[in-house]
């Protein structure tokens, strides 16, 4: 079992996170370790895999990459696909301990670049990274032709490290972003955030009609009764099961549904986790068996809600 970070004293704000398609040369950057995949969310099994990568790159810069949009959203997934979107991926990131964000355009001709291509061009001369990350079901490249064994190849050849990260289990299940949207399109918000590791952040926006509405590009729980929270302020309010947001008329009067991002759970999720802040702290464990039928050890660390 790797315990990972020590309970630390809080950070001192950190600077913007710097989203990058690229690095400069002379970018200090360059020569860290690239976390490789899509992390819509950060469930719990994208955190174990960045906290443990965090703890390998040391004094190293850590990046994540995340394509916009996802290459599924991309094929075809337009929407109603998605558990997080732009800025609450950001502000998810921005909880986590990482130096900078690669989120290259994912278009034609970005989905067209070979897995030669994509080690050579974009690992090797574009970021300049000395070792990247990726869990074994990773595939990459034209076609989803790459995989671990032929990445691992490739860095050979264009002088980085591929380092493989076991599959973490939750209750006997791979934890998964599909198995994320499936719980919350059940309308089962605390098994969502269970496997979130912190109840479901959504973009809350002003529909044609001047009412609220989730991002379109959200999952969309089916119809009912939900919490809506943010610092100090929790709202019930229904949903119509096509993302329509109306708060639910009550003996306290509405103090004001807003836009932005707000945390979800539903009115009978007694289960969902704790309302707590991005830094979630999972130790990380030996691969799956160690979690198999155990509730996970979330501790959440001291820092405030959204
Ligand atoms: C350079 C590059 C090219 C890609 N080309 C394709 C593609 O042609 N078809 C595809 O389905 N996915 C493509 N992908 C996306 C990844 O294969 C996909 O995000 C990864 O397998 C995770 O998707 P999954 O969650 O469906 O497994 C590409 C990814 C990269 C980095
Ligand atoms: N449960 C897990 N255990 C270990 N690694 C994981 C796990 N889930 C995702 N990863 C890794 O995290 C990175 C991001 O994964 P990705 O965005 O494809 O997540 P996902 O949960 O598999 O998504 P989806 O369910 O949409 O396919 C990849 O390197 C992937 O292999």
């Amino acid at each position: 079992m790797i315990s990972f970070v020590p309970d630390l004293p809080p950070r001192p704000p950190r600077p913007a996170l710097p989203v990058v398609t690229a690095l400069r040369l002379d970018s200090p950057l360059r020569g860290g370790l690239l976390v490789l995949g899509n992390f819509d969310g950060f469930h719990l099994g994208h955190r174990a895999l960045l906290a443990t990568a965090r703890k390998i790159a040391g004094a190293i810069p850590l990046g994540v990459m995340s394509c916009e949009p996802h290459p599924r959203q991309f094929f075809g997934n337009q929407q109603g696909f998605r558990l997080a979107g732009r800025q609450s991926k950001l502000r998810l990131l921005e909880g986590l301990d990482v130096d900078y964000l690669y989120q290259p355009q994912f278009d034609a001709e970005f989905a067209a670049l070979t897995p030669d291509a994509f080690a050579r061009e974009i690992l090797s001369q574009a970021l300049g990274v000395s070792t990247v990350m990726a869990g074994e079901d990773f595939r990459f490249g034209k076609g989803r032709a790459g995989d671990l064994p032929l990445l691992t190849r490739l860095g050979q050849h264009y002088g980085f490290r591929v380092q493989p990260f076991a599959d973490q289990q939750f209750a006997g299940t791979r934890v998964s972003s599909t198995g994320v949207r499936a719980a919350i399109r059940a309308g089962d918000l605390g098994h969502a955030a269970r496997l979130l590791g912190a109840p479901w952040s959504v973009d809350l926006i002003r529909d044609d009609s001047g009412g609220f509405a989730l991002d379109p590009l959200l999952c969309q729980p089916p119809a009912g009764r939900y919490i809506l929270r943010r610092p100090g302020t929790d709202i019930t309010v229904t949903l119509d099961g096509q993302g329509s947001v109306a708060p639910v008329p009550g003996p306290v009067p509405d103090p004001g549904l807003r836009c932005g991002l707000w945390q979800i759970s539903g009115m009978d999720d007694q289960r969902a986790s704790p309302v707590c802040g991005a830094n979630i702290s999972v130790p990380v464990l030996a691969p799956a068996a160690s979690w198999r039928g155990q509730p996970l050890p979330l501790a959440c660390e001291n820092t405030p809600p959204f």
